[in-house]
């Protein structure tokens, strides 16, 4: 008799056949030209997802996260995180995130890019799924060190004064401008950046549960401008009201947040 494969497993492994189709549900209605609303019980059956993930399926799960049971978890998912980006056509901003946090703290996810292609051998193919589960690391992509200078990732279309205050302070070589949560943690997974900022509020727990799940389990860390995580339990407030500040590793994190200017910091805590 085999042993029964873990319930964080079994969900990553789920969530990553539910990205995969939705990535194609997204370009389908994109190609189509007509966003429509689906009622209650009116859901094409291809869009009901049933398969799981076979390779993640066939990970081994860290001791820490073997026993987690049902009510622990809370999953946020964001169908189409850089909506503005979509509505203009930058295609590959768009992501498709599924965070799944245990006890209030994001330890699996998956970033689906239904608009990144790779050419094989002369074919086509769209869309690629990058998955990360806690004390097991990340995968669907080849993660690469971070650039040599700073280079922030920041918004491009919910900039505000605090955001650019924020901007200033870091005195980076270079401000890179793109939409969505999930796209700029591949940056910094990628290293085309090495640290993502947002010094004000405008962000979703479903914005930055499956970045923050992807991004530590490949040594990262994202959290309030203040340095303090967010907690994902389900009766937490959806605004992540105090920002974001993510880095590849921990050194760099530190570096950005001893960057941020205490008034910032200080006009932020007392909101
Ligand atoms: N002021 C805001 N209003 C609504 N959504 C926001 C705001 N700021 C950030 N977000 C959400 O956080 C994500 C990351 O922010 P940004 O792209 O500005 O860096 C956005 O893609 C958007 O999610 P979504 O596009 O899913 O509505
Ligand atoms: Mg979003």
């Amino acid at each position: 008799m085999s042993t029964p494969v873990p319930l964080i497993v079994k969900l990553l492994a789920s969530s990553v056949s539910v990205a995969n189709r939705a990535g194609k549900i997204v370009r389908d209605v994109m190609s189509k030209g007509e966003l429509g609303i689906v009622e209650k019980g009116d859901v094409p059956s291809d869009w009901i997802v049933i398969d799981t993930d076979k390779d993640v399926l066939s990970l081994e799960c860290p001791s820490s996260l073997q026993g987690v049971k049902e009510e622990d978890i809370v999953v946020w998912v964001d169908p189409l995180d850089g909506t503005s980006e979509y509505t203009q056509g930058f295609l590959e901003h768009v992501t498709v995130l599924i965070g799944i946090s245990v006890n209030e703290k994001p330890v699996a996810g998956v970033i689906h890019q239904p608009y990144y292609k790779t050419i094989n051998g002369g074919e086509k193919k769209m869309g690629r799924t990058i998955w990360g589960l806690q004390g097991v690391g990340v995968g669907g992509f080849t993660p690469a060190p971070p650039p040599d200078s700073l280079i922030i990732t920041t918004t491009r279309s919910h900039s505000n004064a605090l955001a650019e205050k924020g901007l200033q302070a870091m005195n980076a070589s270079q401000v890179l401008r793109v939409g969505g949560a999930g796209y700029k943690v591949l940056q910094l997974l990628e290293g085309i950046a090495s640290v993502y900022l947002f010094a004000t509020s405008g962000c979703k727990k479903w914005d930055t549960c499956a970045p923050e799940a992807v991004l530590s389990a490949a040594g990262g860390k994202l959290t309030d401008i203040l340095g303090n995580y967010y907690k994902y339990g389900a009766s937490e407030q959806r605004l992540n009201k105090t920002g974001v500040l993510a880095a590849v590793n921990n050194d760099l994190h530190s570096y950005a947040l001893s960057k941020i200017p205490e008034e910032l910091k200080e006009l932020q805590s007392k909101k």
